[in-house]
C-alpha cells in the first residue's frame, strides 16, 4: 500500500513539505509530478500521529488535498489517537473529548481508520469505518527481545488495572501464554491521585513480570504496580506499553527495564521500537 507518512516524511512513499504559518494554522504542499506516480485507485494511507489538534487538522488537510488529485481509497493509519483516555465525562465541567475528535474524524470521509491500541473500545465504537490493532506482535517482539538478552526465566504478564485486565488475557492466548497476574488500582479523576494498588496473586518469587499497559503517562500507575510485585517476591519488573509520554521521565521506582514504540514520539533511553511494523 502506498504509504502518506506523516511520521517519517523522508520515508514518504509522495514526496511532500508540511509547515506552519505564522498564525499557527498547518498547511502541506503535495509533490504533484511526485503523486503522479500513484495510480489513483491504488489503497493509499496517510499514517500520522494524533498528539494535537494541528496533527489532526494536518492530517484532514493532506485527505483534502488528496481528494482533490482524485486519490479514490484513502485511509488514516493513526499511531497515537490524542483524547482517547477522555471516553466519558469524568466530572461535571469537563468535555467528552473523544467524542468531540471522532466527530471530526468522521468528516474526513476516509474509507478506513486503523489506530494501535487504542485506550479503550470507545475509540473504534465512535468512530467510523475504524479498526483497533493490537499490541500482540508488539508484546510478542519485547518478549523475544528480552529472552535472547537475559536468558528464559519463569515469567507472567501483569495487567494493571481494569482498563488493561480486558485486554490481557487476549494477548496472553494470542501468544499462548498461562500465566496471567490481575492487578487493580484506584484513580481520583479529580485529583489523579492512585490509590488501593492490590492482587490476588500470591507469590511472584523468582518470576520476571512483564506489566502490559496501552499508555505510560507519568508512571505512577506502573510504580506502585511494581512495588506491589516486588512485596510479593517478583524478581524482575518490566513496563511494556505501547505509547511512551513519559511526562516524568523514563526512571520509575521499582521498574527494572521498560519496552515502548515511537507510537507518540521516539523515547530515548529505553528500548523504542518503531511503530511502522506495527502498523501496517
Ligand atoms: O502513567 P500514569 O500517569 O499512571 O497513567 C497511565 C495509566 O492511565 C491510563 O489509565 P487510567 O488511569 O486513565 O484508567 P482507565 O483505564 O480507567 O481509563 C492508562 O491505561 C494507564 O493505566
Amino acid at each position: 500500500m502506498t504509504t502518506f507518512n506523516l511520521i517519517n516524511p523522508a520515508q514518504s512513499d509522495i514526496p511532500f513539505s508540511a509547515m506552519v504559518f505564522p498564525d499557527g494554522q498547518p498547511h502541506v504542499k503535495i509533490d504533484a509530478a511526485g503523486a503522479a506516480q500513484t495510480g489513483r485507485k491504488a489503497p493509499l494511507r496517510i499514517l500520522t500521529r494524533l498528539n494535537n489538534a494541528n496533527d489532526l487538522l494536518l492530517a484532514l488537510f493532506v485527505k483534502n488535498t488528496l481528494d482533490y488529485m482524485e486519490f479514490e481509497h484513502i485511509e488514516l493509519h493513526v499511531s497515537y489517537l490524542m483524547a482517547a483516555r477522555m471516553d466519558r465525562v469524568m466530572l461535571d465541567g469537563e468535555p467528552f473529548s473523544l467524542k468531540v475528535v471522532a466527530a471530526i474524524l468522521n468528516g474526513g470521509g476516509f474509507k478506513k481508520i486503523k489506530i494501535f491500541d487504542p485506550h479503550s473500545e470507545v475509540s473504534t465504537a465512535l468512530i467510523d469505518r475504524s479498526y483497533a490493532v493490537t499490541n500482540h506482535a508488539f508484546v510478542q517482539d519485547v518478549l523475544d527481545d528480552y529472552f535472547s538478552k537475559h536468558g528464559k526465566t519463569p515469567f507472567c504478564l501483569v495487567s494493571p488495572d481494569a482498563g488493561a485486565l480486558k485486554k490481557i488475557h487476549k494477548v496472553a492466548q494470542a501468544l499462548q501464554i498461562e500465566n496471567v497476574v490481575e492487578c487493580m488500582k484506584e484513580r481520583d479523576v479529580k485529583t489523579g491521585a492512585l490509590t488501593s494498588f492490590k492482587t490476588a496473586a500470591a507469590d511472584l518469587s523468582g518470576q520476571t513480570c512483564f506489566i502490559v499497559d496501552d499508555i505510560c503517562d507519568g508512571g505512577g500507575t506502573f510504580a506502585g504496580t511494581a512495588k506491589l510485585l516486588k512485596d510479593k517476591g517478583a524478581a524482575t519488573v518490566v513496563l511494556v506499553v505501547s505509547h511512551g509520554i513519559f511526562s516524568k521521565g523514563t526512571v520509575i521506582s521499582e521498574v527494572d527495564a521498560i519496552y515502548t514504540t515511537s507510537s507518540f514520539r521516539l523515547v530515548e533511553g529505553i528500548q523504542c521500537m518503531p511503530v511502522e511494523q506495527y502498523l501496517q
